[in-house]
């Protein structure tokens, strides 16, 4: 039975119930970075993201599109690092509310603008964005080539679009029941449908239109391992569930909060143990590019 039409709103519950949670305990950047020794968490969240915008090489005034952009972490420090126009869009109206006010308060509301949509069918015009990214969001989607033949339709003729995917690696043992039961885990406590091999996002930008320019596993070495702060110890996950406890008994937090950071706390392990294995990466990057048939037929001719 196809249940892909009832994603949507899986997700946007799913995000109704961590949001809050996600900024209390991780702050406004729903991703994970490399981590740089001597750098704090934000900072090296804040170069993570910064990579992903320069990597589209826009010009200030450029109008980017930021698809699955959460409470819009990511898209405030794109918008102050580059001068770009950012507009974001996410299924959960929580987080638009929860961007839009991030955005007023950090005097950013004037280059990034948030609207609620579906990434498979986004309210934008065709050939209207100087570039695109998604930051670790396209891996809810069940139909990947669905996105992505979107973001190529709105992308202006020529211009690029950057991904950090959430894929299984060539690690990754399909016969191994640890290993089975390690990405399982990830997918039940993130809202994720069957995570994608490594090897089948190049196929799929491909099949959307997409010229694809590099791809690269961003967590693999030198970089520093990317889960090191999931690793916290039973001393701040028990601080921590005392204080959702507390907020919950007062009525400050909804009731139910303690049952979801205690599907946060499992999932943590999971993720770390993705990370420690190595079968799992949240950062497999992928640059494509929208063909400018026009300018390319002017440069080529017909051959
Ligand atoms: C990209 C996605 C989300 C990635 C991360 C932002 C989140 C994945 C797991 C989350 C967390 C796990 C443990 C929580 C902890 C128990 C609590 O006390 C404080 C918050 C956590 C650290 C929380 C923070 C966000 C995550 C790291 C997905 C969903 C595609
Ligand atoms: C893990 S968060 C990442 C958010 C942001 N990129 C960041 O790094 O902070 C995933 C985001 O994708 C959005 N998302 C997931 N599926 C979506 C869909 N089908 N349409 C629109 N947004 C979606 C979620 O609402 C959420 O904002």
């Amino acid at each position: 039975m196809d249940f892909s039409d009832k994603v949507p709103t899986f997700v946007d519950t799913f995000y109704n119930l961590v949001t809050d949670i996600y900024e209390w305990g991780w702050r406004k950047s729903f991703h994970f970075s490399p981590r740089i020794p001597g750098k704090s968490h934000c900072d090296a969240t804040r170069m993570h993201e910064e990579m992903a915008v320069d990597l589209l090489g826009v010009k200030p005034g450029a109008r980017i599109l930021d698809a699955g952009c959460g409470v819009g972490g990511p898209m405030r420090a794109i918008a102050a690092h580059s001068g770009a126009n950012i507009v974001g869009i996410t299924i959960n109206e929580y987080q638009v509310k929860r961007a839009r006010a991030h955005n007023k308060k950090f005097g950013l509301d004037s280059l990034c603008e948030v609207v609620c949509g579906n990434l498979p069918q986004m309210p934008f015009a065709d050939d209207s964005f100087d570039g695109a990214y998604s930051i670790e969001a396209t891996c809810h989607v069940p139909k990947l080539e669905e996105v992505y033949r979107e973001i190529y339709r709105v992308l202006k003729p020529g211009s690029l679009y950057v991904s950090y995917e959430w894929v299984t690696t060539e690690l990754y043992d399909l016969d191994d029941p640890e290993h089975v039961e390690i990405i399982r885990g990830i997918e039940r406590g993130d809202a994720l449908p069957r995570l994608r091999s490594y090897k089948d996002i190049r196929e799929i930008a491909t099949k959307a239109g997409f010229e694809v320019v590099k791809e690269k596993d961003l967590a693999k070495p030198p970089a520093e391992p990317w889960w090191t702060s999931l690793k916290m110890g039973r001393i701040a996950y028990l601080r921590n569930h005392v204080v959702v406890t507390v907020l919950s008994w007062l009525g400050i937090a909804p009731k139910g909060v303690t049952d979801v950071h205690d599907m946060l706390f499992v999932t943590a392990d999971y993720l770390a143990k993705g990370g420690d294995t190595g079968i799992f990466t949240p950062m497999h990057m992928i640059l494509c590019r929208k063909p400018d048939y026009s300018s390319d037929f002017a440069k080529n001719g017909l051959n």
